[in-house]
């Protein structure tokens, strides 16, 4: 048997590049006990309510052993140039993302691949790192395989990314939505001083030798109304500085709080007045199906007439026919236009040639200090996902606060393997449709993110019985597609609000059980967990009290409680060479029924078990795999 019984977590710092500890989320190792025949943990209880290491990217990595699982910091620091994770740059990415790449993975830079080389590469790399260039669509996840763990956008809009592939195929994407704000409003405001002033024209017809200054009569910005439309990161930095140019600003965003609005001097309106009401107005939201060609003929004819158009957001919330019509019109005066449907435009393009409209080549966020910015930012949240980190920009996967994770990391090590055996406990292995979590806290409902718990009982329950992969970025979505509902409950207790959680249970319905004593008295398969001294352990099954350290494997016997079983049992897998590491009685009633659990780090070998199996006292038993 193993030789310490001591059950220490340890807490392991994340990647060591410096700059990835900025906002790199903690990464945890708790090492499970060991325990020695000496040390041997007996408990006994009466009922429920009166290694191996556990790394926190569990998850986010895929377990799958055929696919390659996503890397440790140990993986990485200890890896050979091959073992790398392998990174694949599409587009230009600023030095000090690289370097930092580099710093942990194989990177390979690949400018203007067409859609079908980057089909044909993906399934050799564990993350892709694009800008808006790069249409990452599901034809790309379908060819990565399940190689492909994280997509890095370097900057903010992820319209190019096919977010439900994603989803499905458990790829986390990230981007980096804080770095290029500052650049993208900048240009907002250039673009709009420009536009006011005739400054492109202008410059153009002077370098054809003209010198034409009535033409280029401009006008004034002071003193005019400019609507903001999209009052997010960019679109209140361009308040912001409109209002510094004596401009009065409204906006219009339906989830911007009015606070923050009014903070800086800007009153929040709905779409119709914003529209019809402005000089001026610029384009600051994304381009969802919502928004999606939002400007059309329709909304151009509630505009003023004369007024003026910025886009710095996406060509694709503009129906730009409608737009050269409206131009024609002289409904719009004029537009200056960062962005389009299509990039680049075809060069007959009526909306770039229009000689109202002003162009730039998608250069909102084409600063050297924004290009800086959002290299690292990417660069630190590819490689923190690659280390199984949540990460604070997650675009498809529930953000979870550093702190918020470090608390739950044990309960998350819990929740698996409660889904794992729970399933394990099922007549058959399969019909699951109905699961039932129950949560016991001291704290408010409020307090406590089940997420993360909610995705790891999932994947606990789903992958012994399916070639399905799961982490947290698809749970979700595949207990959906399995037909699996999972509900939650949650239960305040009178216990300490030092820790987020007292107990997990979790309740398999409509089902027979192979193991009937973990039937409870209402029916449902039922068992339940919880954390102590770090560890996962199981405190229940069905209506007995147990207390087991969930680590190795299982075995869970039904039995007459009588002297001498713990030794017979006990002496039974001494013979077979069978390490017990923890072993725990409950029982209804003395000398009644009693259920033994019993710890084993080794699979008793079918001889041991049928040896177990034919001790007159037990009435059933089972072996389940942690
Ligand atoms: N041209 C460039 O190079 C460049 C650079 C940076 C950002 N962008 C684009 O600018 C846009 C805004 O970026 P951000 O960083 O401010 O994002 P953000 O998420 O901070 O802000 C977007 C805002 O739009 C709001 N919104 C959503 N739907 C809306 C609707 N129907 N009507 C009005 N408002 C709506 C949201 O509530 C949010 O407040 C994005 O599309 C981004 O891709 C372009
Ligand atoms: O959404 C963004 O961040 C901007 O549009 C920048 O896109 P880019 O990285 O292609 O310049």
């Amino acid at each position: 048997m193993a030789s310490s019984a001591s059950a220490k977590p340890l807490f392991k710092p994340p990647l060591t590049s410096k700059s990835t500890s900025k906002s790199s989320l903690v990464s945890f190792v708790t090492t499970a006990p060991s325990v020695s025949n000496t040390s041997l943990k007996l408990s006994r209880s009466r009922s429920c309510h009166s290694r191996r290491s556990f790394v926190f990217n569990n998850v986010l990595k895929t377990v799958d052993p055929s696919r390659s699982s996503v890397l440790s910091s140990e993986d990485l620091e200890s890896s050979s140039l091959d073992s790398k994770p392998a990174i694949l740059v599409s587009e230009k990415l600023g030095d000090a993302g690289l370097q930092l790449l580099r710093g942990l993975g194989r990177v390979e830079c690949a400018y203007d691949l067409s859609p079908e080389d980057l089909c044909s590469k993906i399934s050799s790399f564990d993350a892709l790192i694009v800008r808006s260039g790069t249409k990452v669509t599901r034809q790309v996840f379908e060819a990565a395989k399940g190689k492909l763990k994280v997509v890095g956008r370097a900057g903010v809009g992820i319209d190019n990314v096919d977010l439900q592939a994603a989803t499905e195929f458990g790829c986390l994407v990230v981007n980096a939505p804080t770095a290029n704000t500052i650049a993208a409003a900048e240009h907002g405001i250039a673009l709009l001083a420009a536009m006011a002033r005739n400054v492109a024209q202008a410059d153009a017809s002077m370098k054809a030798g003209k010198w034409q200054r009535s033409k280029y009569v401009g006008v004034s910005l002071v003193g005019k109304t400019l609507a903001v439309m999209g009052f997010g990161k960019v679109g209140s930095e361009v308040a912001r500085r409109a209002k510094g140019l004596g401009m009065n600003v409204i906006a219009h965003d339906p989830y911007a709080p009015a606070d923050r609005a009014r903070a800086i001097g800007v009153d929040l309106v709905s779409f119709d007045e914003a529209i019809s009401t402005a000089d001026f107005i610029s384009l600051h939201m994304p381009l969802t199906p919502t928004t999606n060609k939002i400007f059309n003929d329709d909304t151009f004819g509630k505009m003023k007439k004369g007024v003026r158009i910025i886009n710095v957001a996406r060509g694709g919330v503009i129906d730009e026919d409608a737009l050269v019509r409206a131009l024609d019109s002289g409904v719009v005066a004029q537009a200056a236009l960062d962005v389009f449907t299509e990039e680049p435009p075809s060069k007959d393009s009526k909306l770039v040639q229009h000689e109202n409209v002003t162009v730039t080549p998608h250069l909102g966020a084409s600063t050297k200090e924004a290009q800086e910015g959002v290299a690292i930012e990417v660069a630190e949240a590819v490689l923190g996902a690659l280390n199984g980190e949540l990460s604070a920009t997650a675009v498809n996967a529930p953000m979870v606060a550093p702190e918020v994770l470090s608390e739950l990391a044990p309960y998350v090590a819990l929740a698996e393997k409660l889904g794992r055996l729970a399933v394990q406990l099922v007549a058959g292995g399969s019909g699951i449709k109905s699961v039932k979590v129950v949560y016991r806290s001291a704290r408010d409902p409020d307090d406590l993110d089940t997420r993360l718990l909610r995705a790891m009982i999932t994947k606990g329950i789903i992958e012994p019985i399916s070639n399905t992969y799961i982490n947290l970025v698809n749970a979700d979505f595949i207990a959906k597609q399995k037909g699996l509902r999972i509900s939650e409950e949650r239960i305040v207790v009178d216990s300490s609000r030092e820790f987020p959680v007292d107990s997990i249970q979790v309740q398999i319905s409509n089902v027979g059980s192979k193991f009937a004593s973990a039937v409870s008295e209402t029916g449902e398969i039922s068992i339940e967990g919880k954390v102590k001294y770090g560890q996962p352990h199981l405190t229940c099954v069905g209506s007995f009290g147990v207390d087991v350290s969930l680590e190795g494997n299982l075995i869970l016997c039904r039995q007459i409680d009588q002297p001498g079983m713990i030794g017979r049992v006990g002496n039974i897998l001494g013979e077979h060479n069978v390490n017990v590491s923890f072993m725990s009685v409950g029982r209804t009633y003395r000398r009644k029924k009693a259920i033994m659990a019993i710890g084993v780090d080794e699979e008793p070998p079918k001889e041991a078990l049928g040896k177990i199996g034919s001790v007159p006292a037990i009435n059933e038993f089972v072996f389940l795999k942690l």
